[in-house]
């Protein structure tokens, strides 16, 4: 029954793509009626959330839009609603529409309540769901799941909520703890090989089928039951550290296997049963053209098995929907064979495609919406070639509300930063510790061979006569370090940096006074005639003081090393250049080095130290900053960029209201002019009198010129003479002329007299309105003749409408033409492009059998429209797989 209902859908949606908004309306309104799940009516507001998937179709596809993090380049995206996209890929918009479009200020949070937790109470009643996504590397997959190594609980993702909801939902509910539990199997499929994430050994598994259930299951898999969220988190961490990660052109860390988390629900739900369910968090590898990220060797092996398992991901995912099709491909790879449990329309599935906007990527964004499309096996939507209907971005408004809303994203990171300072406080000091004891037990035992040393050296001195001498007393130091850490942990850091500073300042003035000690027995020594010279080598090779000194470098050089590397790894984002990195790190030590030697030297202890704090200061807060940093930094890009905006568009609407005016103002008194006259110029005869009079007659009936000849002789026969609207249409004819060359400038624009003659020829209208624009008119003062004969007669007022549209045209500027002329030879270039594709595509069904040349442009723009409406345009771009490479 519930199939027969889900198959229903699918075939509503399959007759009627365009429908799809009111059945989702449709939908919510019938469940608001019988909704089975209160909590979920917090959502209601949004009229196309998935309220109940039990009603709703097996796959749901989403798109999530990642901040754009290069704010330089040009967005190619535009989000039109929660469901709908546009992408300019620099030829055509297209518009796309999903189940839901999600905004790059779109929360973890959020993406969990609309995506998963629907999902999640399907799935406790016992079915199998799953969660993939898909898209080009970095742009946001691994993010969107919460699989970031070092992030598990810092930025939860998909996986850490829905983990949280899960055991939430069962240690509160009326169920024995005995009788529910949740495991989970971890794996990854790198190069079509199996491995199994939980299991450090690293051999490869097989899959097979249990033959009496069906069921397909990897062999010597390892599932491990988890009582809590801790567990699960701890023992993804531990997988993660196995997976394979691949240093990619596009994305540093970029995942190069098919991660797959399997989460199982175990309830028993009376005395002899139970039911299962397999909820699959599906991360799979980046894709990626191979052209375009130069892979090669083992990369280019790992680009091509991901890029063909994701094809045949595609194919099942859009068979499923397909209530005719017995056969489903699952064999095909790896990947829809494990998740062959979970892929089949008894199961939830829900697909998010991860793009990010920049116009530099707008290919491989373009590829992830066609695969998602593909996917929902909703057929596209009618595809709006929307070219010159509007600009992306063309709203400053909309575009500085974009940048708002990245503002907003990147302020709350700061606030989370910020917040975790303090608690990297800790860590570092912690490091600082780890990093000392070494050095500091080294230290410890230096001290201790100089005190024997001197022990020795102090017996011989006595034993020498006239030798006033007195050991200094001991030297061994003690370095609580279990204190310190005590310290550290109970938060108590003020009191720690003072023991720190007082067990450093302790040990150095050990290691003075034994300088000082071996300076007095040197002396004494020379003092000494009879001292032999063996004795005075023995004394000054054996100064401890160049021993300490090597062991002091080496432990600063080793923590500076520790310090730096923090340093560089959080600035690595923002330059990744290794070279640059280890020449930063070699003259940053020898930097460290000549100081120390030079300190050390000295014997200035109080300089030492504070050397050290100022070291570890700066560094600390460079190492805690730099990232929050980089985010203001890009925040303030952020603000100049909606500046910019503003200002732009202040200056653009200042000068186009003046602009438009005063074009108003010229118009209207045009307009008054011809009303008064009665009769349009171009057809009638100008009577001027030569008293500053002029009257103008009807010349409907003395129609032997043309009407352009008759407008020329017309105005070459007003009379020259200085007025007020002479002046005006010169600074009109003037003006238009500077727009039409500063337009033409600005768009580097250059059409050929050929185009331009064409042009014209197809449109009179506007050729005449430049015409009569061109030339200066002079007129005094316009009398009407006969005020009744336009009235009456209609074909005075047509004619009369047509100067007043043609006199108006006289005011468009030259940007409307220059844009005219643009859509006309796109179009032309567009469709001579569609031309050629057909020409050597194989395909005969699409074929355009155009001739160009004997079409005029306008023609050929509607035919494009209509080519385009129609669905074969967009079924050519269908054609090309995002797969394969072209
Ligand atoms: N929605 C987002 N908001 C903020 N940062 C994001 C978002 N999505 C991704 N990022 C950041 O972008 C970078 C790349 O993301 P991520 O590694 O998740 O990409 P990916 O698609 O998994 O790449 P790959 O396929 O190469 O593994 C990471 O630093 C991540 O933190």
């Amino acid at each position: 029954m519930y199939y027969e209902e889900q198959q229903n859908d699918i075939e509503f949606e399959r007759q009627s793509p365009l429908a799809y908004n009111n059945y989702n309306t449709f939908n919510n309104q019938q469940q608001n009626q019988t909704n089975q799940f209160e909590n979920q009516n917090q959502y209601d507001d949004e009229s196309l959330i998935i309220e109940n998937p039990l009603d709703q179709t097996p796959i749901q596809v989403m798109i999530r839009v990642r901040p754009q993090f290069n704010i330089d380049s040009q967005s190619a995206l535009k989000i039109v609603d929660n469901n709908t996209i546009y992408i300019n890929n620099n030829e055509n918009v297209h518009s796309f529409k999903y189940s839901r479009v999600f905004k790059p200020s779109d929360s973890q949070e959020t993406i969990f309540k609309y995506v998963c937790e629907p999902i999640l109470q399907h799935a406790i009643q016992g079915y199998n769901a799953s969660f993939l996504v898909y898209g080009q590397t970095g742009t946001g997959k691994t993010h969107t799941m919460g699989l970031h190594q070092n992030n598990l609980l810092e930025e939860p993702g998909m996986i850490q909520h829905s983990l949280k909801f899960l055991f939430d939902h069962f240690n509160n509910s009326q169920l024995n703890p005995e009788d529910w539990s949740i495991s989970l199997n971890f794996l990854q499929i790198y190069i079509e090989e199996i491995f199994d994430l939980l299991n450090p050994n690293g051999q490869k598994l097989q899959i097979r089928e249990d033959s009496e259930s069906n069921e397909v299951y990897v062999q010597d898999l390892i599932t491990v039951p988890i009582k809590n969220i801790d567990q699960a988190i701890k023992l993804i961490e531990a997988g993660l550290n196995q997976r394979m990660l691949g240093p990619q052109n596009m994305n540093q860390y970029s995942s190069r296997s098919h991660t797959i988390l399997n989460i199982y629900v175990n309830q028993r739900i009376s005395y002899s049963e139970y039911i299962v369910s397999n909820i699959a968090f599906v991360d799979l590898a980046g894709s990626e053209r191979i052209k375009k990220s130069n892979s090669t060797g083992i990369r280019m092996e790992e680009a091509k098995k991901i890029n063909s398992s994701l094809s045949a991901l595609s194919n099942v995912i859009s068979l499923l929907g397909n209530s005719n099709q017995q056969y489903i491909p699952y064999r095909d790879s790896k990947l829809t064979r494990i998740l062959q449990n979970c892929l089949n329309s008894q199961s939830k599935i829900s697909i998010i495609g991860t793009i990010e906007p920049s116009e530099e990527n707008s290919f491989e964004t373009q590829s992830t919406l066609l695969f998602a499309s593909r996917c929902q096996d909703i057929q596209f939507l009618p595809q709006q070639n929307l070219q010159n209907i509007f600009t992306m971005n063309s709203d400053p408004q909309e575009e500085i509300q974009n940048l708002k809303d990245q503002i907003k994203y990147y302020q709350n990171k700061i606030k989370k930063m910020s917040s975790s300072i303090s608690s990297d406080g800790t860590k570092f000091a912690k490091q600082i510790i780890e990093t000392l004891k070494k050095p500091f037990t080294k230290l410890g035992r230096n001290l201790k061979q100089a005190q024997k040393m001197n022990e020795q050296l102090h017996s011989q001195m006595k034993n020498k006569k006239n030798v006033q001498y007195e050991p200094l007393g001991l030297y061994q130091a003690k370095i609580p370090f279990e204190e310190m850490m005590q310290m550290i942990s109970d938060g108590k850091e003020q009191e720690f940096l003072n023991l720190f500073e007082q067990s450093f300042e302790d040990i150095f003035q050990k290691y003075g006074q034994i300088s000082l000690e071996l300076e007095k027995l040197k002396e004494i020594n020379l003092a000494n005639q009879s001292q032999k010279a063996e004795d005075h080598q023995q004394l000054t090779s054996s100064r401890p003081n160049t021993k300490l000194a090597t062991e002091l470098i080496e432990y600063y050089s080793g923590f500076s090393q520790t310090l730096l590397k923090q340093l560089l790894e959080s600035e690595q984002i923002a330059d990744t250049n290794e070279k640059y990195l280890l020449e930063k790190i070699e003259e940053f030590n020898q930097q460290t080095q000549v100081k120390l030697k030079d300190i050390v030297k000295k014997h200035n202890i109080k300089e030492l130290i504070q050397y050290v704090d100022t070291f570890n200061q700066t560094n600390y807060e460079k190492i805690a900053k730099s990232e929050s940093y980089r985010v203001k930094q890009l925040v303030l890009q952020l603000k100049r960029k909606i500046e910019e905006i503003a200002q732009k568009n202040n200056d653009k609407s200042n000068t186009n209201v003046k602009d438009f005016l005063e074009k108003q103002r010229l118009i209207n008194e045009k307009k008054f002019m011809i009303k008064q006259s009665g009769t349009p110029l171009n057809n009638s005869q100008i009577v001027v009198d030569n008293r500053s009079s002029m009257s103008v007659r009807s010349n409907s009936s003395s129609n032997n010129l043309t009407q352009q000849q008759q407008n020329q002789t017309q105005i070459n026969s007003i009379p020259k003479g200085p007025s007020n609207l002479k002046q005006m249409m010169n600074d009109l004819n003037q003006r238009k002329k500077q727009q039409s060359i500063s337009q033409v400038n600005e768009n580097q624009e250059n059409f050929s007299s050929q185009q331009d003659d064409n042009y014209s020829s197809n449109n009179i209208n506007n050729s005449q309105s430049k015409k009569q624009s061109s030339t200066p008119i002079h007129i005094q003062r316009v009398k009407i003749l006969n005020e009744d004969l336009i009235e009456k007669n209609p074909q005075n007022n047509f004619e009369t409408n047509k100067l007043t549209e043609q006199n108006s045209n006289i005011a468009k500027t030259d940007k409307q033409n220059i844009s005219e002329k643009k859509t006309v030879q796109q179009a032309n270039q567009n469709l001579n492009k569609e031309i050629q594709f057909d020409r050597s595509s194989s395909s005969g069904s699409n074929k355009l059998d155009y001739n160009t040349s004997s079409l005029s442009p306008i023609p050929q723009e509607q035919q494009l429209n209509s080519q385009l409406k129609s669905g074969n345009f967009y079924k050519k771009i269908q054609k090309y797989s995002p797969f394969t490479d072209n």
